[in-house]
């Protein structure tokens, strides 16, 4: 049974079909890429996916759950975390900081707990920071732990963005141009990255990317939109040589 379902999923903003009757499906373990032109859909996707937006058709199942019109905080304790385009981190709190806070959104203890400073608020808080150092360390940060996040460069911040994303626990992952911005060496080195912690952390990952290199190297299957359609689904090699696809977003070069 795949972990993620779409089908026959719509979004509409007023006359226009961001998203149109799409089916996609992503298999416990895969990782899974999903490109196409400016403007074709693959953000709004993300939206659907995490609760921004609700579909206006269709139907979205996640680990044999209906999850339509979920609000966001409850898909994120259900298991989908994300990252985006444009970087959202805490500028001003420190990379450690930035990871402890999204541990929270797993916390147990209740507003109570933290009030009354019951031992159970202080056992959960030195798990979340050793857990949060232990994080940084799988992706090679902790030397920055203490500086503030605005200082990082610029890739070092994509990989604060997944460290984030991965302190939610999260059995689904999607990863919104995480190579945006990066040079040749950054993406490669960021490709193994997301190889290597869908392997540690037992994660599906749905991947959006324009680098092509990044896509090709790591991806098992690749679905392509364009204008909000489905014009392609196969894997690296088929995708590489389909006509449609290399006429609405590859380019002869690709081919
Ligand atoms: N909230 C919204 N209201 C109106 N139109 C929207 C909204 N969100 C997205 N759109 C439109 O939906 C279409 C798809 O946008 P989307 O951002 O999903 O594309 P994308 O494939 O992620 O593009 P890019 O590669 O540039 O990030 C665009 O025409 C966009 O303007």
């Amino acid at each position: 049974m795949p972990l993620l379902q779409m089908e026959k999923v719509g979004i509409r903003f007023g006359g226009l079909k961001a998203v149109d009757g799409l089916d996609l499906a992503v298999e416990p373990g895969e990782l899974v890429g999903l490109i196409g032109p400016n403007g074709a859909g693959k953000t709004t996707v993300f939206n659907l996916l995490t609760g921004v937006y609700t579909p206006t058709e269709g139907t979205i199942t996640y680990a044999g759950r209906r999850i339509n019109g979920l609000k966001p905080h409850v898909l994120a304790r259900l298991g989908i975390a994300r990252t985006f385009q444009n970087i959202r981190l805490f500028p001003s709190l420190t990379v450690f900081d930035n990871v402890r806070v999204a541990y929270q959104v797993n916390t147990r203890h209740t507003p109570l707990d933290s009030i009354l400073r019951l031992p159970r608020f202080f056992a959960e808080e030195s798990r979340m920071a050793e857990e949060s150092l232990e994080l940084l360390g799988r992706l090679d940060l902790l030397a920055h732990k203490d500086e503030l996040a605005r200082n990082l460069p610029y890739g070092l911040q994509r990989r604060l963005e997944i460290a984030r994303a991965l302190a939610l626990k999260p059995r689904l992952l999607l990863l919104d141009e995480p190579a945006a911005g990066m040079n040749p060496q950054e993406s490669r080195q960021l490709m193994e990255l997301i190889a290597a912690v869908r392997r540690d952390f037992d994660l599906t990952v749905l991947l959006i990317e324009h680098d092509m290199s990044v896509v090709m190297g790591i991806c098992e299957r690749i679905y392509v939109l364009d204008h909000g359609v489905l014009i392609a689904t196969g894997t690296p090699a088929e995708i590489r040589r389909n006509p449609r696809v290399i006429e609405a977003y590859l380019g002869e070069e690709a081919s």
